[in-house]
């Protein structure tokens, strides 16, 4: 949960305020700061808006990695400007660890056991990640070999993250990448582009792309080909294979594209790229219920920003969630569960203990409402090998509601 998707809680409260960090600008200019509506008329301006949410979402991961909630080396060298400044309210930290948690459990149970010598290889393609962290954790604990990794977004924040990349030894090393790799051109199986934007390694891919154009990429296609192949479908993603267990993220992304184009990137994915047999998981975290009070305030207080959550009416309640994943294929299993009921019935009490002596956290409505007001929906189809096996046995919430 970062700042800029939530509602400015004072304003809940009485009308003013804000929340107590400064959201500095990427380098090179790229982002905007997220009240930045001066651009949100046109299209370059709400492009720019909805890149700089990264910015927003890497400053609340820092603050809650800073105060102990979470464990995490990579995420002050990966927030853009080095994260000054950072620290959030109580519940945007708690929202925050609940959300990375409850991704790296799905994560987790998706690749399985790291000590396992024989575990297949799986792989990961992340919408919008942004400065996300998950690629480095992961690589932290198992072999790369076990892993290929994909990242999409704006090139605007794919070459601002290599860029850190390029700088940042421990990173490096984490992945595997040598300095001579970074010098430009090929080098122990890296590659760069000249415009900086694009990383390939073994196990580590950056595709500066924006997703709308991958919906663009299969009408073209639709009205060229009867049968699509996946190798000409995946030609623009190098490195994508076809035949691995693959999970698709969508940690708030999906959210900021029109519902036409956020299906059809899902179904790209879904129906064109990955063949039926390919098992193949979605786990998509973003906010819902934009219709009672919390929720308008939620949206109103956003679109004065210039952010236009354009999916949040459609995909408004877990129950549409979970039609969505099961419009989307995902037959083997769809689940929901929104952030209030996984802080209270996965995390341990033991981690509820801990936690709550990071902070003092009086507004516990607040906090309730807020966790309401986000889920987590995960859904999968698998073949004999159960690759998403592990997955039956999440603790999942009632859909009705
Ligand atoms: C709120 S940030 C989340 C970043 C990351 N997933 C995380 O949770 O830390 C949303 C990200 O989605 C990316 N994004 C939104 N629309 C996109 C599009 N059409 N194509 C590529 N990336 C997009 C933004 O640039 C931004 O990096």
């Amino acid at each position: 949960m970062s700042a800029p998707q939530i509602p400015n809680l004072n304003t809940l409260r009485r009308g003013g305020g804000g929340l107590r960090g400064r959201l500095p600008g990427r380098g090179r200019g790229s982002n905007a700061a997220p009240d930045a509506t001066p651009n949100a008329g046109n299209t370059a301006g709400k492009d720019q808006i909805v890149q700089s949410t990264d910015g927003d979402a890497s400053l609340s991961r820092l603050s809650a990695v800073e105060l102990g909630y979470l464990d995490d080396p990579f995420a002050r060298s990966l927030t853009p400007g080095g994260g000054t400044a950072s620290r959030r309210f109580p519940i945007i930290n708690r929202g925050t660890y609940v959300r990375t948690t409850a991704i790296d459990e799905l994560v987790d149970r998706f690749l399985g056991h790291a000590d396992d010598q024989h575990a297949t290889k799986k792989q990961i393609i992340s919408l919008g990640a942004g400065s996300d962290t998950r690629i480095f954790r992961i690589c932290a604990k198992q072999p790369a070999s076990t892993i290929v990794y994909h990242e999409i977004d704006f090139s605007v924040n794919t070459a601002a993250k290599i860029k850190t990349i390029r700088s940042t030894p421990s990173l490096q090393k984490t992945i595997h990448i040598n300095e001579a790799a970074l010098e430009g051109g090929e080098s122990g199986g890296v590659t760069i582009s000249l415009a900086g934007d694009t990383l390939h390694s073994p196990s580590y891919h950056i595709h500066p792309i924006d997703l709308r154009t991958l919906v663009a990429e299969t009408k073209k296609q639709t009205s060229q080909e009867s049968t699509i192949s996946p190798t000409a479908s995946v030609a623009h993603l190098p490195g994508i294979d076809t035949s691995l267990p693959t999970l698709l993220i969508s940690e708030c992304c999906l959210i900021y594209l029109s519902p036409h184009d956020a299906d059809s990137v899902v179904d790209y994915f879904a129906k064109k790229v990955f063949p039926n047999t390919t098992p193949l998981g979605l786990v998509i975290y973003e906010p819902i219920r934009p219709d009672d009070p919390f929720g308008r305030t939620m949206v109103s207080n956003l679109a004065a920003r210039g952010i236009q959550l354009q999916t949040l009416h459609k995909y408004s309640s877990l129950k549409a969630q979970k039609q969505r994943l099961r419009d989307h294929g995902f037959d083997t299993g769809q689940e929901v569960a929104d952030i209030d009921f996984i802080w209270n019935r996965w995390i341990s009490e033991g981690e509820k203990e801990r936690v709550a002596m990071l902070e003092m956290l009086d507004e516990i409505e607040e906090w309730r409402l807020l966790a309401q007001h986000y889920c987590i929906a995960w859904g999968w189809r698998d073949s004999e090998e159960g690759h998403f096996i592990d997955w039956n046995v999440i603790e999942k919430q009632n859909s009705d509601i």
